[in-house]
């Protein structure tokens, strides 16, 4: 009896422990339940900031928020998790980068429009305000911000001809004034803020499609750079909350995960033993009945056995759930493996940006930026070896009077023309970058003063040979040269000052002269 008693009491403690499994298989159920929620959310949020970045990206992010849709349960991610995690916090560091260097260029613009001459003190004050906002991300928005800078250079001009009366002509100055307010409209329909800045931009939309006169034109223009830029602060912020957000749910995801994980790791435990007990169990019964001392005993030992059977069916049941779990485990495992490869590709969109970055938009030349960046290198270079370094300034003549005569497409295309063909005469090793306006640098390594002039001489000719129509009038163009070799203890900014020296005393009072000045 003694035997059976205990057999007894084993069963009963059996039947504790199943409980106890079962509960906490619910209880790590919840918490799962609890993760694909969190993951869900993750999603969403990952949808909605890279909507329009790429299309693949937008569709790929959809179809995995369907997939959530479905039963799902978390484990096993940490490792892949950490890997997102990562790439999220690297993808803030582009951006931030991305920002200096563009804050860089557009306050660069900036300084030279506050100093222009003439300028009213107050636009002055008013431009300086916008220029010393704190570094921001102008990611998007800065090829407009230019283009603003730029309409507003023009209206300026416009004011001051007016002022002085001569200029421009009467039946001319409206027409320009139309051309400026449908280029402000345009600048103005490629924005697409969703948020307070929007609506005013909205508003101004509608006063220009109305017409409006010079000095409102000028009114306007300063407004829209306003609210660009502070539009722009205003989604910068909401995507480094974002940023924030992604990353504290990556974090609650991870530390659920390993709390879920350890959770399945004690439900498996519990079963494992549940099993070995039933086994024992199941082996001094039948030792009992074998031995046939106790037939008085007999019917109680077949109970239990049939509750045996009973916890082992329970059991069965569990390893069920159990595999389930499983499944759904590697199912999730898939989706967020999913997750890492999108946010990978985000990645690797924002370093193609990067490098966008380093190209002037409408030459498709290095810019400024690429240019301090090449030189700074290339000075490092020429400390070490002393290997001959040429800095060019090309310079394209009346550009301001092409624009005037011709309108501002024109110039445009005479600069993406007059780029292209100056590249052409380059090697592959020399480097081009637009300057400033209307001006190119060349950083030519291993050159020697023969090389230069036959350079010079190549793209002079070559840009005096181009075929430019403008108006079905055959327009001809010019450039001015100045050039410059590294010496004894030159720095870049010294060289590039006497570059630019030499070629404004050339062109005053006319251009198109090659000056080599070492
Ligand atoms: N079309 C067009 N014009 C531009 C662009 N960037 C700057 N400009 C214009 O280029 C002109 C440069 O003016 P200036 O520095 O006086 O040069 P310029 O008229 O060529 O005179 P010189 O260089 O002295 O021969 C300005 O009128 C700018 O508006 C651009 O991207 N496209």
């Amino acid at each position: 009896m003694t035997d059976i008693s205990a057999i007894v009491n084993e069963v009963g403690v059996l039947k504790q422990r199943l409980d106890l499994a079962q509960l906490s298989y619910r209880d790590s159920n919840l918490k799962s339940r609890r993760e694909i929620v969190i993951l869900k959310r993750l999603i969403t949020r990952l949808a909605v900031a890279c909507r329009g970045i790429d299309n693949e990206l937008d569709t790929s992010l959809q179809a995995i928020s369907l997939d959530l849709e479905q039963p799902l349960e978390i484990s096993r991610l940490i490792p892949r998790l950490s890997i997102v995690e990562r790439l999220v916090i690297q993808q803030a560091d582009v951006i931030q980068l991305q920002n200096k260097r563009l804050q860089h260029h557009i306050s660069q613009r900036g300084r030279t429009l506050s100093h222009y001459q003439g300028l009213p003190q107050s636009l002055q004050r008013d431009l300086r305000g916008i220029f010393n906002q704190p570094s921001t991300t102008l990611l998007d928005n800065h090829q407009r911000i230019l283009r603003l800078l730029e309409l507003y250079e023009r209206s300026i001009k416009l004011i001051a001809a007016n002022n002085n009366g001569t200029t421009l002509s009467a039946d001319q100055q409206p027409s320009f004034e139309v051309e400026l307010a449908a280029e402000l409209l345009l600048v103005i329909s490629e924005i697409d803020f969703t948020n307070e800045q929007g609506e005013q931009l909205f508003v101004i939309r509608e006063q220009l499609t109305q017409g409006v006169n010079q000095t409102r034109l000028q009114t306007l223009l300063l407004q829209v750079l306003r609210l660009i830029v502070a539009g722009t602060h205003a989604e910068r912020h909401a995507s480094q909350q974002f940023l924030n957000t992604l990353n504290s749910d990556l974090a609650s995801l991870q530390k659920n995960t390993a709390k879920a994980a350890s959770s399945f790791a004690v439900l498996h435990q519990h079963r494992c033993d549940f099993n070995t007990s039933i086994a024992t169990i199941a082996t001094t019964i039948n030792q009992q009945l074998s031995l046939k001392k106790t037939p008085a005993a007999t019917p109680l030992l077949v109970n239990l056995a049939n509750e045996l059977q009973q916890l082992a069916q329970r059991n069965s049941q569990l390893e069920l759930r159990e595999q389930a779990l499983i499944e759904q485990l590697n199912h999730n495992d898939n989706k967020v493996h999913q997750v890492q490869q999108q946010t990978h590709s985000y990645h690797q969109r924002l370093s193609q940006q990067e490098q966008n970055i380093f190209r002037d938009k409408l030459t498709l030349t290095y810019n400024r930026s690429a240019f301090d960046d090449r030189l700074k290198h290339e000075y490092q270079r020429w400390l070490r070896y002393q290997t001959p370094l040429l800095l060019m300034l090309i310079d394209i003549d009346d550009l301001s009077q092409l624009n005037q005569d011709y309108g501002h497409n024109a110039g445009d295309k005479a600069l993406k023309i007059i780029a292209k063909t100056i590249s052409q005469q380059l090697n592959p090793t020399d480097f081009i970058a637009r300057f400033n306006d209307d001006a190119f640098m060349l950083i030519i390594t291993d050159c020697n003063d023969q090389q230069r002039h036959q350079t010079i001489k190549n793209i002079r000719a070559a840009v005096s040979q181009l075929p430019l129509h403008f108006k079905g009038q055959s327009v001809a163009m010019s450039v001015s040269i100045s050039s410059s070799f590294f010496a004894n203890n030159d720095t870049p900014k010294q060289v590039i000052e006497r570059a630019e020296t030499a070629l404004l005393h050339a062109q005053h009072p006319r251009c198109n002269i090659i000056i080599d000045q070492i």
